[in-house]
C-alpha cells in the first residue's frame, strides 16, 4: 500500500508522521540491500553485492533527514524534496532528489513566475529526522506584498530566515553545499541546458562557485546521467582554491569529477621555477603563439642538401637517395601531428629505399618473384630520420625554441615583432632538469604536446571558475578539451586581473569558439559580503571597473567594517596581530590579505607573538589564521578578513584597484583595514567612512558614491589596456659614447639578417653588463681578431689534411 501524502493544511505533527514513515521505508531498503549480499549464492556475488551496498550513496546517510522542502502545486500535486530520492517498494516516489531537473525547475518559481507552484514549505530539521521548524512561502502572498506593499525583491530574499541562518554560519577551510537554500534564480542556472556555452557573470559572493558545483551534480544526475563522472572537468584558478572547493562535489555524491587548477590541466614533469617578466608573460598567453609554435615545429623538419646512401647487411652495394627524393617524401607527409608525421616519414623513406633496392636487384639480375628485398641498416635509416625529423619531447622543443634567436625569428615570421622575439628568448639549459620554466610556459607546453601527438583528453562538460583572468592560450587549452563545446563559465569582470585582465566576455567566448548556443546569465544578489562591507568596497568600482555595479546585498552584520589608521609602518603589523588575535580568540576563520611587500614583516610579527598561521599561497587553508596574497585570495572567503596596507595593494600592479576590491570582499562578517595614517586609497576615504580606530583620523575629499547602475557591456577601454600596455623596462642599453646605439631589430629583412641584428644586440647587452663603454671598441676589435685568427688556423688545418 502506498503512503498517502499529508494535505496542504498539514501540521508539523502530520509532516513528522510522514517523515517518520518515509525514513522507515528508507532504512528498510538499506537493510534489505545489506542483507542481500549475505544470501548471495556464491562468494563472488556476495562480495559484489556487499560492495554495492556499502557504496550505495543513493540512500544518503541513515541520520540524514528525509526531506527539506515540500512544493505544493496549484493543481493539488505535492512533492517532497530531499538530498536523496526515496521510493517505496512499489517504486512510488516519496521524496525527490534536489538534483531532479523537474524539482530544480519548480524551485526556480517566484512570485513573478510561479510555474504552477502555490507554496514552498521549508523544513528545518535536527538529528535524527526531527522537524524543528516549518516555513511557508505562498507565492500569491509574495506577489501581493510586492504589489500592494511595495516590498522589494531584495527585501523578500533578506526576510528568508532559513537562508539568513545559513549565511550567518561560521565558515571553514572547506566550502559547504547549499542544497537546502538554493534560491530561485540560482536553481535556474543550475538546471540550465547542459549543451550550451553558459556564461555566468556575478559580483563577489553572488554564489557563482557554489552554483557551478551544484550544476555539475545536477547535470550528472539528469541530462548527463549516461556520462561517467570523470568525463566532467572543473577548473579553478589555483591549488588553494581547488582545495577550498574540493569537498563540495563528493558531498553532493560526485566523487570522481576531475577537479584541476588551470596550471595543471595537463600532467607534465615541468614545474614552474621562475616568474616571467610581465610583458613576456602576456606574450606567452597570446593566441599568436599558436602560429609561432606551428611554424617552429615545421622548421624542425629539415630537408637534406646532399645525396644520402644506405648500406645493407647482405649486399655490397648501397642505395642512394637524392635531396629531391627526400624532399618528395617530405612533401607527401603531413607535418602535424609531429610524431605521427615522423613515423609516416620513416615508413615512406623505408619504402623508397626498398624500391631502389629492388630496382638494383633487377638491374643486377638477382631479382625473382618472391626474393626478399634487402633491408637497410636500421641505424642509418634512423640517423636520417633523426636528422630530417628529430624526435623531441614538448619540453625539449620549447627549450630549443626559446634558446635560439634564429629559431625564434624564423618561427615568428611576420607574426611577432623583433621586440617580442626578444621577450621570448631564454637561455637553454644543457640539462632539462635545470631548465627554467614559468607558469606561462605550461599552456604552451600543453599546446606543443597537442601539436606533437594530436591527442588530448576530452570532457563532456567543462566548468571553469574565475575564467575572467585566463589567457587566450589557457582558453585554447580548455577548448581542445571540450568534446562538443558544452561549458559553464563563471566569473566577474570587475575581478578580472593579471596579464589578461579584461572588461568584457567577448574575447573569452570568441576564443572558446563553441558551436553550442550561448547563454549569458547575471547574478544579482550577494550572499557573502555584509552590506556595510560591500558599500565600502564598492567605492572602488567607478575606477576599478567603470559601469559595473556591486551586487544587491541581502544580509547585514552589525559593526562589520573597521579602519585602523596607525602612525608608522611597523605599527601596522602590531595592529594586525592584535586584530587577528581578537578574531581568532572568538573561533573565527581569519584571512589576512597582505601585499607581497609586507609579507615578511607580517610573518615576523606573527612569529614574535607566537601565533601560528597557514600560508594560503602555498596551497592550503588552516581553520584559524591564514595569510594570503591579494591575487591568491580570489574565490576564497573567511569570517573575518584583515586587509593590510591597501595603498600598496593598489600600487602593486596595473589592476591594483581591482585587487583591492577582491581583497575587501572576501569576508562573510568582519572587515578590518589596517593602514598607515594618510595612506588609504583616495576612493576609500569618505566623510562617512566606517569608524577609524587609529590615533590620526584622516581627512580626504569625499569619494564618489557607489555606482548603482546596472552592468553595462562597455567599460572604459583604458582599464582594458592597463594589462595590455605592460612593457618591459630596463632592457634599453646606455649607449656607449664611441659606438652607435644598437639599432632596434625590425620585423623586416631575412631571418639571417634579423638573427645577426638580434645577436648583435645581445653582444652589446653582455658588454654593458661586463665592461665599461670606453673599452667596448677595443674588446670587439680583439674579438674580431681572434675570430679571424681561428678562421685562418681552421683553413690551414683543412689544407694540410
Ligand atoms: N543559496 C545560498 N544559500 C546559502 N549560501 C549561499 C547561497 N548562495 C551562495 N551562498 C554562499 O555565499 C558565499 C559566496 O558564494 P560563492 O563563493 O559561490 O560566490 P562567488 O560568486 O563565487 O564569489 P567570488 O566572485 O567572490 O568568488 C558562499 O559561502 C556560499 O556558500
Amino acid at each position: 500500500m502506498s503512503l498517502s501524502l499529508p494535505r496542504w493544511a498539514a501540521t508539523r505533527d502530520d509532516e513528522q508522521t510522514y517523515f517518520d514513515r518515509v525514513r522507515e521505508i528508507r532504512e528498510a531498503a538499506r537493510e534489505s540491500r545489506a542483507l542481500a549480499y549475505q544470501s548471495a549464492a556464491n562468494p563472488k556475488d556476495r562480495g559484489r553485492l556487499k560492495a554495492n551496498a556499502d557504496d550505495d550513496a543513493t540512500l544518503g546517510a541513515p541520520e540524514e533527514a528525509v526531506a527539506f522542502l515540500r512544493i505544493d502545486l496549484e493543481d493539488g500535486e505535492t512533492y517532497y524534496v530531499g538530498e536523496h530520492g526515496i521510493s517505496d517498494e512499489q517504486r512510488d516516489r516519496l521524496v525527490y532528489s534536489w538534483k531532479a531537473p523537474a524539482m530544480l525547475r519548480l524551485r526556480g518559481a517566484s512570485h513573478s513566475d510561479p510555474r504552477g507552484v502555490a507554496r514552498q514549505r521549508t523544513f528545518r530539521t535536527e538529528p535524527v529526522n526531527q522537524i524543528r521548524d516549518i516555513d511557508d512561502v505562498v507565492l500569491a502572498e509574495l506577489a501581493r506584498q510586492v504589489v500592494e506593499l511595495g516590498t522589494s525583491e531584495s527585501a523578500l530574499v533578506s526576510s528568508d530566515e532559513f537562508l539568513q541562518d545559513e549565511l550567518a554560519r561560521t565558515r571553514s577551510p572547506e566550502m559547504q553545499t547549499i542544497v537546502r537554500t538554493i534560491q530561485a534564480a540560482q536553481a535556474d542556472v543550475i538546471a540550465a541546458p547542459h549543451d550550451t556555452l553558459l556564461v555566468v557573470q556575478g559580483g563577489p559572493g553572488t554564489g557563482k562557485t557554489a552554483i557551478a558545483l551544484h550544476r555539475v551534480a545536477a547535470l550528472l544526475f539528469g541530462p548527463l546521467r549516461e556520462v561517467a563522472d570523470n568525463e566532467v572537468l572543473v577548473v579553478g584558478p589555483n591549488r588553494t582554491f581547488l582545495k577550498y572547493i574540493s569537498r563540495v562535489l563528493p558531498e553532493l555524491g560526485e566523487e570522481h569529477v576531475i577537479q584541476r587548477d588551470v596550471g595543471r590541466l595537463m600532467s607534465t614533469s615541468v614545474t614552474p621555477n621562475v616568474v616571467e617578466d610581465p610583458a613576456a608573460a602576456r606574450l606567452k598567453g597570446d593566441a599568436r603563439m599558436v602560429e609561432v609554435i606551428a611554424q617552429a615545429l615545421t622548421d624542425r623538419v629539415r630537408p637534406v642538401r646532399e645525396d644520402i646512401s644506405f648500406a645493407f647487411d647482405d649486399v655490397s652495394w648501397r642505395v642512394t637517395l637524392s635531396p629531391r627524393d627526400v624532399a618528395d617524401i617530405l612533401e607527401s607527409v603531413d607535418r602535424t601531428p609531429y610524431t605521427v608525421g615522423r613515423a609516416r616519414f620513416r615508413e615512406l623513406l623505408e619504402s623508397a629505399i626498398a624500391t631502389e633496392a629492388r630496382r638494383r636487384q633487377k638491374a643486377d639480375g638477382h631479382w625473382s618473384r618472391g626474393s626478399a628485398t634487402p633491408r637497410p641498416r636500421p641505424a642509418e635509416v634512423e640517423a636520417l630520420v633523426e636528422r630530417v625529423w628529430p624526435q623531441l619531447t614538448p619540453a625539449a622543443f620549447l627549450r630549443d625554441l626559446f634558446g635560439s634567436v634564429e629559431r625564434l625569428l624564423s618561427a615568428a615570421g611576420s607574426t611577432l615583432g623583433a621586440d617580442e622575439v626578444r621577450l621570448l628568448r631564454r637561455q637553454a639549459s644543457p640539462r632539462m632538469s635545470e631548465q627554467r620554466w614559468s607558469k606561462e610556459d605550461l599552456p604552451l607546453l600543453d599546446h606543443v604536446t597537442m601539436e606533437m601527438t594530436g591527442e588530448t583528453e576530452t570532457y563532456a562538460h567543462i566548468v571553469v571558475d574565475e575564467v575572467q583572468d585566463l589567457s587566450p592560450m589557457q582558453l585554447l587549452a580548455l577548448r581542445r578539451r571540450s568534446r562538443d563545446g558544452s561549458m559553464t563559465l563563471v566569473g566577474d569582470i570587475a575581478q578580472s586581473t593579471g596579464h589578461w585582465a579584461r572588461d568584457s566576455w567577448a574575447d573569452i567566448v570568441e576564443l572558446l569558439a563553441s558551436p553550442r548556443p550561448r547563454q549569458h546569465v547575471e547574478l544579482e544578489y550577494g550572499y557573502r559580503v555584509p552590506r556595510g562591507v560591500m558599500e565600502f568596497a564598492a567605492r572602488l568600482l567607478p575606477e576599478a571597473a567603470p559601469g559595473v555595479s556591486a551586487p544587491t546585498i541581502v544580509r547585514d552584520v552589525e559593526d562589520s567594517t573597521h579602519l585602523h589608521a596607525v602612525p608608522t609602518e611597523d605599527d601596522q603589523f602590531t595592529r594586525v596581530v592584535e586584530v587577528v588575535r581578537e578574531h581568532s580568540s572568538k573561533g573565527l576563520f581569519v584571512g589576512v590579505v597582505c601585499p607581497d611587500a609586507g609579507r615578511e614583516r607580517l610573518e615576523d610579527a606573527f612569529r614574535a607573538a607566537h601565533m601560528h598561521w597557514q600560508d594560503a599561497d602555498k596551497g592550503g587553508l588552516a581553520s584559524a589564521i591564514n595569510v594570503v596574497s591579494p591575487g591568491a585570495s580570489k574565490g576564497l572567503e573567511f569570517d573575518a578578513v584583515v586587509v593590510v596596507d591597501p595603498e600598496t595593494i593598489v600600487d602593486a600592479g596595473p589592476q591594483g584597484l581591482r585587487m583591492l576590491y577582491i581583497a575587501l570582499t572576501r569576508t562573510t562578517a568582519y572587515l578590518d583595514v589596517v593602514h598607515v595614517a594618510g595612506r588609504l586609497p583616495r576612493l576609500l576615504t569618505d566623510a562617512d567612512a566606517p569608524a577609524e580606530s587609529g590615533d590620526e583620523p584622516e581627512t580626504a575629499p569625499p569619494a564618489p558614491s557607489p555606482n548603482t547602475g546596472v552592468l553595462a557591456g562597455a567599460i572604459d577601454p583604458q582599464v582594458a589596456g592597463a594589462g595590455a600596455a605592460a612593457t618591459v623596462e630596463g632592457t634599453e642599453l646606455d649607449a656607449p659614447r664611441r659606438l652607435s646605439r644598437p639599432r632596434s631589430t625590425s620585423a623586416r629583412g631575412s631571418v639571417r639578417q634579423r638573427t645577426v641584428a638580434m645577436n648583435a644586440e645581445h653582444v652589446l647587452e653582455l658588454l654593458a653588463e661586463v665592461a665599461p663603454p670606453h673599452l667596448w671598441e677595443e674588446i670587439l676589435a680583439e674579438a674580431r681578431a681572434r675570430v679571424a685568427g681561428e678562421e685562418v688556423a681552421g683553413a690551414e688545418a683543412q689544407d694540410s689534411r
